[in-house]
């Protein structure tokens, strides 16, 4: 690892650490409990050793409760999954729409340009007329709620409106197939269905109704009571309900219904399910992934305003859809005060300079991003500051995938003296395990630092924790935390609960990420999935060593996968990197020697891959994720169905002649 901690550097700090949240929170503490806890490091120590934390940090946030909790935390049902703060009452909703004035809480915008502005004060008026229409249909606490739903307002609302009433909430993007949203949707059961009918992507529009009537015509058959067809995303004129489809309403239809009651809170137990997730299983089906409104809302409010500073001034802008946790995950932002711009389309169209400028015309002050698109901004040779001067911007943080050196030094310089920081968790916390710490500096290459009441550890194969040492091993969490999942939908016994996080180590949640820490920095390096772990000879490092180094030839390869490869006759596992070419660049014996070279000189002659090969596409998930695992099982001899989480998976076929190498390199060619 020496190779790799060397290659990062200092590359941003904070003016006045002083000045930051995080900062006056540890001063509180220290006050409040007569503590000397120096700085960042302390704190994260007291918030992973002392279960008070948490309980500091609902006065701090100032969570909205009628009823206080009788204690932090007890043992729960599920035995690893505790219950917190009992006897409290509480509800998600009243807590995210604490303001009611009239600053913009709420900026939809699609690529088209069209941008619509709601105050906090409107948004708790369209809560309150969804939460009508919603109880008037008998709608009730413990209910599901679904949705096939861009990054809008109404997602937003009809969550919020379901938060209220208790219900839970579960959305996907509207690029996911019919099947996979069956997959899921078939499971939890829900009553309403909420559906876009017209969307707009890369400048194409999409007529949705023909899956939509798919989708509900069997979950029909699971408890669907109501479906909802939003307006055209194009021309924002109402949906028109096909034929054939009982109980579907227009949105106007729906919200007609209600009776123009107050809009009331729930009061319900913290530990209350509100929305549900799923895995990214790329086989299979998925599994339903329930979140705690309670730990949503607390966990929520200590990332933005501990780890993002957020207040009343800030317009935080996450790019993403409706179907990946960071959706989810923005919506405290709003109990701040902050501004959220939910944006629907691509990046990329009508370009990518448009959408930047965009960032910049809105006052962005917090823009959330990931690797490959900072990485194309890069390779389209864009200069951010030419086209506008990102005054506002402070900071940019980045995730879905490891940061690697070279963007994130690239990304700084390009953007100038902004907070860029990567962050890593996960849908199964839907939060971060190493998170953006403003009061410490960032190296290039590195997560900051853990984030507050993570009690994360490293440990090798034999449960020993090996943090301190630079050695890679287990992201391991060691104490539980209020944004673990309750538990997972129609899993009766909490087998596959136990079974996706408990299994290695019991009472110890196995995160399935290979991470280092730099002892140095005291910055994280997530080096890939654990089970994705290459593995040859004995030597164990991760895709994202290899990653790193390929970014050098971003001019060649449009896009790479680095897999092991070990069938049951094979004694060693081998090393197979599949490279995607850019238009018009050739996959050559002189740029595989290059590319060997280039990984020998940066990191050892036991990471050079066994094989290089062309390929003619990379499978990725919806959620914009490589697909290590099903790749390398597919060359090591299994077969696969791919689920509808993989958004490509065609791309997956191509890798199955790859499992009888010895065939493939007698072929005139094959073999680099
Ligand atoms: C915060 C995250 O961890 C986001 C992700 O990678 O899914």
């Amino acid at each position: 690892m020496e190779a790799q901690f060397a290659q990062s550097r200092l590359i941003w700090a904070p003016k006045d650490p002083s000045r930051t949240h995080v900062e006056g929170f540890r001063k509180i503490v220290n006050r409040k409990h007569g503590l000397n806890l120096k700085d960042y490091h302390d704190l994260h120590k007291y918030s992973t050793t002392d279960y008070t934390f948490w309980q500091d940090l609902w006065e701090y946030l100032g969570i909205i409760y009628s009823v206080p909790p009788d204690k932090i935390i007890i043992p729960g049902k599920i035995k690893e999954v505790p219950e917190w703060f009992p006897g409290a009452r509480l509800n998600y909703a009243e807590n995210i729409l604490r303001h009611n004035g009239d600053s913009i809480a709420l900026t939809g915008a699609r690529e088209t340009g069209q941008l619509k502005h709601v105050t906090f004060r409107q948004l708790r008026e369209l809560v309150r007329e969804m939460a009508a229409a919603m109880r008037v249909h008998g709608l009730q606490k413990g209910d599901r709620v679904a949705a096939i739903i861009t990054n809008h307002i109404d997602v937003v609302v009809i969550a919020m409106a379901a938060a209220s009433i208790g219900a839970l909430f579960s959305s996907t993007a509207t690029d996911m197939g019919a099947q996979g949203v069956l997959d899921r949707y078939r499971q939890v059961k829900p009553k309403l269905i909420f559906a876009e009918t017209e969307v707009i992507y890369a400048t194409k529009t999409i007529d949705l109704v023909p899956k939509v009537i798919t989708v509900v015509k069997d979950l029909q058959n699971h408890g669907l009571e109501a479906t909802i067809l939003l307006p055209s995303a194009k021309t924002e004129r109402e949906a028109h309900i096909p034929t054939g489809i009982p109980n579907c309403y227009t949105l106007r239809q729906f919200l007609a219904r209600g009776d123009n009651r107050p809009l009331a809170f729930e009061q319900l137990p913290f530990n209350h399910p509100f929305f549900i997730l799923y895995s990214s299983g790329t086989t299979g089906v998925p599994k339903c992934i329930v979140h705690s409104a309670g730990g949503l809302i607390l966990n929520g409010m200590k990332e933005h305003v501990l780890s993002y500073d957020i207040g009343p001034d800030d317009t935080y802008f996450q790019y993403t859809t409706p179907g990946w946790m960071m959706w989810n995950s923005i919506l405290p932002g709003l109990s701040q005060g902050a501004r959220l711009i939910a944006y629907d389309g691509s990046p990329f169209h009508p370009s990518l300079p448009a959408f930047l400028k965009f960032v910049n015309d809105q006052g962005v002050t917090i823009f959330g991003t990931g690797p490959r698109f900072l990485a194309e901004i890069q390779a389209q040779g864009i200069d951010p500051h030419k086209l506008a001067p990102f005054d506002s911007l402070r900071t940019i943080m980045s995730t879905g995938a490891p940061l690697t050196n070279q963007v994130f030094e690239w990304a700084q310089e390009a953007f100038g003296n902004v907070h860029l920081t990567s962050v890593s968790g996960g849908t199964d916390i839907c939060a971060g395990f190493c998170s953006a710490c403003p009061s410490l500096p960032t190296y290039s290459g590195e997560l900051q630092g853990k984030a507050l009441g993570m009690a994360v550890e490293i440990w090798d194969v034999h449960g020993k924790n090996v943090e301190d040492t630079g050695t890679p091993g287990e992201l391991v969490c060691v104490r539980p935390h209020p944004t673990m999942p309750v538990f997972f939908w129609g899993d009766e016994n909490n087998e596959k609960y136990r079974k996706a996080y408990f299994d290695m180590w019991p009472g110890v949640w196995r995160q399935g990420d290979f991470i280092v820490k730099n002892p140095k920095t005291k910055g994280y390096i997530i080096l890939g999935r654990s089970d994705g772990v290459l593995n040859p000879s004995g030597v164990r490092f991760g895709s994202a060593e290899i990653y790193a180094v390929l970014d050098q030839f971003r001019d060649d390869f449009d896009d790479t996968l680095c897999v092991g490869q070990r069938r049951p006759e094979d004694k060693d596992e081998r090393v197979l990197l599949f490279c995607k070419m850019r238009p018009g660049v050739k996959f050559t014996p002189e740029l595989v020697q290059r590319v060997k070279s280039a990984i020998r000189q940066a990191l050892s002659a036991r990471h050079v891959p066994s094989y290089i090969f062309e390929i003619e596409d990379i499978p990725y998930t919806v959620n914009n994720k490589r697909i290590e695992i099903a790749v390398k099982q597919i060359v090591s001899g299994s077969n696969l169905k791919p689920s509808g989480t993989v958004a490509n998976p065609e791309s997956l076929k191509l890798y199955y002649k790859f499992r009888h190498l010895e065939q493939l390199l007698k072929e005139p060619k094959a073999k680099l």
